[in-house]
This record gives C-alpha cells, structure tokens and sequence, in this order.
C-alpha cells in the first residue's frame, strides 16, 4: 500500500494541481446525478399522488392535489439535468484534455532529459508506448477513478439524508447498504481485477511491440519464409492477451451485476420497510414510492465503478513506467558555449565509460587533447569504441569515469539548442525523412535557399545526379532515404551537415560508400569547408590520408584505450 501511494504520488500531484477543475467538475457530475434521481423521485412522486387522488375521486371521496408546482419542479429538474450533463461533459473534457496536455508535458520533459544510453536501451515501440498509451491509462484516473467515486459518495450521502426526513430508518438503512455497495465495487474490485488489468498494459506492450518489428523486418521473414512461425508467436500472445481480457469482461461484468442485484433488493427491503411505517400512518403513500424510485436511481450512480476500478491495476503499471523514466532522466544545471570563430578545445581527461548492462568497460583512463580550430583522426576496429566516444564528445553520454571539456564546460549540461548549434556530427546511421531532398537538407537550416542547397550537393558531388531527375530538389527520398543509394544518403547526410556553421565537428566514416573519385571530391570540399573548426574524424583505418588533410592528431583505440599514432604509420598500414 505504501509502494502503491508512492508510485501515484508525482501523478496525483499533478492531479492536484488542477484541484479546482476537479471540484467543479466533480460538482457538475453531483448536480447532473442528483437532478436525474430528483427527477425520477418526484415524478414517482406525482404519479402515486395522481394515482391516490383518481382512486379518491372514484370513490366519492373528496381530493385536492396541486398539479403546477410538482409539474413545474419535474420540468425544473428534467431541463437542469439535460443542461447539467452538457456543462459538465464541456468541462470535464476541457480537464481533461488539459490533464493531458500536463501529463505529457512532464513525460517529455523527463525524456529530453535522458542520456543516449537510456533511450537505447528501450525499443522504438516501448516509447510510443509511454508517450501514448500509458499516458492515456494515467488519463483515466480523473475521469474514472477520482471524480465517480467521489460524487457517489455525495449522492449516498444526500439521497439517504433526503429519505431519512421522512423515514429515518429507511434512510440509515439505505447509507449503510450503498456505503457497503461502494466499498465493494471501489476498493473492492480495485483489488479484484488489479492483476488483470495490470496484465493487459503488459500484454499491449508485448503485442505492439512483436507488430511493429514483424512490419518492420516483414521483407527478411518473407525472404526466408519465417512469416508463419513469427505470426504463430504473435498469435501466442494474442491468445494470452484476449484471455486476460476475457477475465476482465467477466469480473466487470459480476460487478454490473451485484450493483444490480444490490440496489434492487434494497429497493424491495426500502418498499417493504416502508409499507410497515405507511400501514402505521406516519408516512403518505407518494412519499414512499418517491424513496423507493430515488434508491432505484442510485443504480446509474454505481454503475461506471466496478469497470473503472478494474483499471486500477492498469493506472498503477503505467505510472511505475512512467516513473522509470523519471528515475533515469538526470537533472544537470544547463550551459552555454560561448560564440566563437576559432572552434573549441575538446578535453578528455582519464575517461572511462562502462555501458550499463555491460560485462566490462568500452573506454578506460582516456586522455586527449584536441585544440580548437585543429584537426584529429582517430581510428580503430569495428567495436572499439570509436561511436562512443563520438557520443562522449556530443554529450549524449556521460563518463562513468573522468571529464569531458569542451570549451571548459561539460558538453552533457550544454542546452539542447546550444548543442545543436555548435556540434555537427556525421553518424554511420543516416536519418533521413520521407520527403524531398529540399526538405530534408532544410532540417539542418530551414532558411537556405535553393541556390545554397545547390552549393551544399555540389560539395558532396551530387549535383549533377540530382540535376537529372525530373524533380530536381523536389526528387523524393524515400522513407529513411530507401530511394537512394546507401553512398547517396551518405553525401545527403554531409551536405545537411554542412549547411550548419558548427565549431566542433565530428565525422564518423565519412567516405564509406563512395568511390575513390568523389571521396576526394568530398575531401577537398571539406578541407575548405572545415577551416577553423575543430574537427575529429572517426574512421577504421587510413587507407589514404590525403583525405585527411591538415590532421595533426592521430591515435588509435585498442582494448579500450588510446594509443598515439602517426598518419604516415596509419596511411600505411
Ligand atoms: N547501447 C549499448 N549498450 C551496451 N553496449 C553497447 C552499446 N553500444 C555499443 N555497445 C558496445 O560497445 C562497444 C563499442 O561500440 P561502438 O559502437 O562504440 O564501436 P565502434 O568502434 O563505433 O564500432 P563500429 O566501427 O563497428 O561502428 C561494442 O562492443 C558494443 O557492443
């Protein structure tokens, strides 16, 4: 119990913050309920009224019975409810909405927060996950489980007051009874049905999560015929997943039952208690049926509960992965680099670095300087560490041991924007989006214009290429760039890259995939382009270090660490 009121805290907190919304809301839904059984009680009323009156006038007894004002309060009560559940279904929305506009705030405030390490640990869909449907089941909690709870509470409250004017032991009777009836289907079926419907967040995760890699590696299944046996373990999950809903269908269902059976036998127990007070005179017959049609309208008050605490459980997993989140994203004091035309020094001192789920350290005791403006290369075989320290040197990860320093500062506190405007990398992975070359070369500066983009391709030499399609700049990429060659999305990438005025760029095999021609090209437009910047490139190994023109700084990583080379040795080898 504990835990669980320490895992809701940070989200009730939230909640809480908005306490006013929540009272009024929790007012409209009180004044739309109690305006439906006002008006079910009284009607109930007037027709027994009506019907006793008829009955007397039949006899030749002589009867008066006032039309207007009963007539005029069912009017009253039929017109506050209709326009009672329209305001509250406008502002209940509105918290909504603005709950969630809340909520997803401080979800993504925490993953902007959150090192590269962190973020790759989870898979694509895990993240959609959290961004979608957690927040979504966390969502549920104002409307579902704090606002209906609540007014029924009022309603139990102001009905069984309202009856015990007339009949004090009826009315004690009935808050005892529907007291009980809401232990159960709140508390109670919490409890119930919170395994299962803890469960079902699991089982949404697993199963989004074997889709989306079953589309996205749907072309390897095909070619090697695994599609029946991938589809055979997404049909295992499923299977186990309808299962878990199926028990919850059924508990959900139990609990529209014994609301049902609850305050039906209450009914019969109000009509029966009742007929002894009628036959003894002290109550009028319309009364009566009035108490008993008001105890009969509390049906529709307990009915959303049982359904609604069934997702407790559901509520409660996706703040514990919402709370995960939060643990893992570091609150670090943000810094800016100052402005500079000459780059920045980059500072390793002793740097280890050690992947969280990993057996043994990737960097160790790694020391190096690279003064601003001068020019690096450090190479190494697949697996040595070289993307890592790239990452060490954007400040997506920090050290486990030692400093990074770029410019004095470390580059893991520097403001987002900051970041993005000093650094340039060129990573092995190229991102590209479904849109056209324009668009996609306008990500890394949204006002080049089109003579600009020109000059960026015809620094990585596509221009010609891109000047014989029919759409020129407006040619179509392809998801991920799958339209073009992988060396083409290559020089894409780098003449995005070099559209940006960064002082500190790090290029990691920038000449993979091109041929030995165009990688010169590349190399002398890159000489140029790189002047005054600080630059280290990542690369396997110097086949020819006449593309690497004015590095001064050569090492090589092996087992771990850093080793001092020479072009010439390295150009060799
Ligand atoms: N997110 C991660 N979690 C755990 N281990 C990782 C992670 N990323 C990389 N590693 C491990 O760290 C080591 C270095 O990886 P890294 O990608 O830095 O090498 P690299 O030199 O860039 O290799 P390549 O030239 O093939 O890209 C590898 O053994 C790799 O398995």
């Amino acid at each position: 119990m504990k835990q669980l009121y320490h895992d809701m805290k940070p989200w009730l907190l939230i909640l809480l913050r908005r306490r006013q919304h929540f009272v009024i809301g929790a007012l409209l839904v009180w004044i739309t309920l109690l305006a439906g059984l006002s008006l079910l009680g009284l009607s109930g009323w007037f027709i027994a009224a009506c019907a006793l009156a008829g009955i007397a006038l039949a006899a030749g007894l002589p009867s008066m019975l006032d039309i207007y004002v009963p007539g005029g309060g069912i009017r009253f009560f039929a017109l506050l409810r209709t326009v009672a559940r329209y305001a509250e279904r406008l502002y209940n929305h509105n918290t909504v909405l603005t709950l969630l506009a809340d909520l997803r705030y401080r979800v993504f405030g925490d993953l902007t927060r959150l090192d590269e390490t962190a973020l790759k640990r989870r898979r694509a869909s895990e993240w959609l996950s959290r961004l979608t449907a957690d927040i979504d089941t966390l969502d549920n909690l104002y409307l579902r489980l704090l606002v209906p709870p609540f007014v029924g509470l009022l309603c139990i409250l102001v009905v069984s007051g309202f009856i015990a004017i007339w009949l004090p032991v009826i009315g004690a009777v009935t808050a005892l009874v529907l007291s009980l009836l809401w232990l159960v289907v709140t508390l109670g079926y919490g409890w119930f049905g919170f395994a299962n419907s803890y469960q079902q967040v699991n089982d949404q995760d697993e199963l989004r999560r074997l889709v989306l890699d079953q589309v996205q590696a749907s072309a390897e299944l095909m070619s090697y015929q695994t599609n029946d046996w991938y589809r055979a373990r997404v049909d295992q999950h499923e299977m186990r997943a309808l299962s878990n809903q199926r028990q919850l269908a059924h508990k959900s269902a139990i609990g529209n039952a014994i609301v049902a059976a609850v305050t039906g036998m209450l009914v019969v127990g109000v009509l029966w208690l009742g007929s002894f007070t009628l036959a003894a005179g002290h109550v009028a017959g319309p009364i009566l049926v009035m108490a008993v049609i008001a105890v009969l309208g509390m049906n529709e008050v307990f009915t959303t509960l049982p359904a609604a605490f069934l997702r407790a459980g559901a509520s409660y997993g996706a703040a514990q992965r919402l709370n995960g989140l939060s643990a893992a994203a570091k609150d670090v004091v943000m810094l800016n680099l100052p402005d500079t035309s000459c780059g920045h020094q980059v500072v390793f001192q002793h740097v280890s670095f050690h992947y969280p789920d990993a057996a043994y350290s990737v960097l160790s005791d790694i020391t190096f300087t690279v003064p601003a403006g001068e020019r690096a290369v450090i190479t190494g075989v697949s697996g040595a560490g070289k993307s890592t320290l790239a990452s060490l040197t954007m400040g997506r990860i920090s050290p486990t041991q030692g400093s990074v320093a770029i410019a004095g500062n470390a580059p893991s506190h520097l403001m987002p924007e900051n970041r993005a405007e000093h650094f340039a990398y060129l990573t092995q992975q190229v991102d590209l989006f479904d849109g056209t070359l324009a668009d996609n070369l306008r990500v890394a500066n949204p006002d080049a214009n089109d003579t600009q983009l020109w000059e960026a391709l015809s620094q990585v030499g596509l221009d010609r290429w891109v000047r014989h399609q029919p759409g020129k700049l407006t040619t179509q990429v392809g998801e991920k760039g799958q339209q073009l060659s992988g060396g083409q999305a290559r020089r894409v990438a780098l003449a995005r890259l070099m559209l940006c005025d960064p002082a500190v760029v790090l290029l990691d095999e920038p000449f993979a995939g091109v041929d030995q021609f165009t990688a010169q090209h590349i190399a002398r437009s890159l000489d140029s382009w790189l002047i005054g910047r600080t630059v280290i490139y990542f690369v396997h190994q110097v086949e020819d270090a006449s593309l690497l023109p004015k590095v001064e700084y050569c090492w090589r990583l092996a087992e771990g660490g850093l080793i001092t080379d020479t072009l010439d040795y390295i150009g060799n080898n």
